[in-house]
């Protein structure tokens, strides 16, 4: 089953508390996006955690070093994921997972910048399984999702994939194809007339595409 993450970014606390409300009843996973934790500080994840205690709350720390300080950073402020990018030293990278694991918590690797497999196939021996397949934001007005985005994976395929950047209703069914744990969406909501709506039309996407596959 696909689970959709709400990821909430360039807002003020006071909307992402709105959103997240809103969105609650379509949505599985909150993201406290990069920019928001710098803004508000970590605290904030407990913030999110505390009023929403049945989601799963993801930091999109976007650590690049000291892995072993800023998982911790996150998870002992209520996170249950953290973000790290997959380009970094391997060291970062296991100190992260080896929190994660004695903290029963989860790293979700970044891919942002990786067009090697053999960087993905390392990253798995290091025990990572749960790859983010990232179209950046400053990318997205001249890249658009196609199979050529899945092709680095193809050799992980027991890793479980997230997919986000510019994911709306129009690529959801494209997406879904590719069998992502994870369906990341953040403008399409957060940026649309009707944040309810658009959660929930695009809950419906998917929970057709499941029904019918
Ligand atoms: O990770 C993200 C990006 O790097 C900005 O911090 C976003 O959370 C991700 O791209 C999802 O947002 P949308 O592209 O707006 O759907």
């Amino acid at each position: 089953m696909t689970v959709i993450q709400l990821a909430l970014d360039r807002l003020t606390k006071e909307q992402c508390f709105e959103l997240a409300e809103k969105t609650s009843p379509y949505i599985d996973w909150i993201e406290v996006g990069t920019g928001v934790i710098k803004e508000y500080g970590v605290e904030i994840l407990r913030e999110m955690k505390d009023r929403f205690p049945d989601k799963t709350i993801v930091a999109d720390m976007k650590t690049c070093d000291a892995g072993k300080h800023e998982a911790l950073q996150a998870f002992e402020n209520g996170a249950d994921v953290t973000t790290v990018m997959g380009f970094v030293a391997d060291a970062t990278i296991q100190d992260m997972l080896d929190v994660a694991k004695a903290k029963q918590k989860q790293v979700m690797i970044d891919l942002l910048g990786i067009t090697d497999s053999s960087r993905i196939e390392a990253l798995r021996n290091l025990g990572a399984d749960l790859l983010n397949i990232h179209i950046a934001i400053d990318l997205q007005k001249e890249v658009s999702w196609s199979g050529h985005h899945f092709k680095i994976v193809k050799t992980v395929p027991d890793a479980r994939l997230a997919v986000s950047g510019g994911i709306k209703l129009e690529n959801v069914s494209f997406l879904m194809k590719q069998k992502p744990a994870v369906l990341i969406v953040g403008s399409a909501i957060t940026g649309a007339e009707n944040p309810a709506a658009a959660a929930k039309a695009l809950r419906e996407g998917v929970d057709a595409f499941e029904a019918n596959h």
